[in-house]
């Protein structure tokens, strides 16, 4: 039964910057149930991050609204946390320290101080950075630091995780591990997350539905592909199956001919449009001459 827990209403998002007027995404919808995990692929600059800076609250739409768990979404909150690319971990602080800031501002009524720092502790143990407690961000990997910041945003325990290309700075193998720890971790907490990826192998690993945005301007969501295959994914076994290569082509089918076609149509109707400005000029130009020469 669909609970929708995270509703995406109707959502316009235009920017206006030094007078000039852009509109990013159109008629945004999009429901979310509860424990679902989500990627949106599209090509770069469509408007993902834009979509996923609205749901944070940290970017007001044009119209429309965002719903969570039955309240509209005005403003940044606790109930969603937000995992960047470049880890946005305070250098001056340790791992554990990094972690209780989070955690001291959120669950500070709800958890006394012992338990606060068990749950630090836990959350740390959790991504395996239990061995780094005191070490600060510049003496730590990149995949570390982006373990940390996953750690950070689970121990808030938001409604919705929003992950903005988490794993987009590190390494394959890095990337690999921590594709799976993020599995193991919604298997045993069941998080509703929404990951931006712009790497299909990934989103069809994690996810449950991937939803694909047209190209910008005006961006809409062009599919949405369920992902039926069981949990826990194994990755090795899923080069094999061919479900997860239909899922796969079906991904990048969208992404390369469809909205390639869409691309090159609409610089075809670009280059028409150039074209007959060409001739305008051309006829204006000979005109003027025309008149200068009857004056003359
Ligand atoms: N604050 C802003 N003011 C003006 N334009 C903006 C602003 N934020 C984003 N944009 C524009 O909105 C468009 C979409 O940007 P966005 O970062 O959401 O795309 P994206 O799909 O996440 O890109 P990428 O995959 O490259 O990260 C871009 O053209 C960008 O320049």
């Amino acid at each position: 039964m669909s609970n929708r827990y995270l509703s995406i209403e109707n959502v316009d998002m235009t920017f206006h910057a030094k007078g000039v007027e852009s509109q990013v995404l159109k008629g945004i919808d999009l429901t979310v149930d509860r424990g679902e995990y989500i990627a949106i692929i599209g090509h770069s600059g469509c408007g993902k991050s834009t979509l996923l800076n609205i749901v944070a609250g940290l970017t007001e739409s044009t119209s429309g609204a965002v719903i969570l768990d039955g309240k509209e979404v005005n403003s940044p909150g606790p109930d969603r946390s937000v995992v960047f690319q470049n880890h946005s971990l305070l250098p001056w602080l340790t791992v554990y320290e990094n972690v209780a800031l989070a955690v001291n501002k959120t669950c500070a009524r709800t958890k006394n101080k012992a338990e606060r720092h068990e749950w630090i502790i836990k959350n740390l143990e959790m991504v395996g950075m239990g061995h780094a407690l005191d070490k600060r961000p510049a003496e730590i990997s990149g995949g570390m630091k982006q373990r940390v910041g996953i750690a950070r945003a689970l121990a808030m325990e938001p409604k919705v995780l929003l992950l903005d290309e988490p794993f987009g700075a590190l390494d394959a193998l890095t990337r690999a591990h921590l594709q799976e720890e993020v599995m193991r971790i919604q298997d045993e907490l069941g998080n509703t997350v929404i990951m931006i990826t712009h790497d299909v192998d990934e989103a069809v690993l994690l996810s449950d539905r991937i939803v694909m945005l047209t190209n910008g301007p005006s961006a809409r969501i062009g599919e949405i592909l369920d992902i039926e295959l069981p949990r826990p994914r194994d990755r090795i076994a899923l080069a094999d199956d061919p479900r997860y290569n239909h899922y796969r082509q079906e991904v990048l089918r969208f992404l390369y001919e469809k909205q390639r076609k869409v691309e090159s149509l609409a610089q075809r109707r670009g280059a028409v449009g150039e074209k007959e400005k060409g001739e305008k000029q051309k006829d204006e130009k000979e005109k003027a001459k025309e008149r200068a020469r009857a004056k003359a």
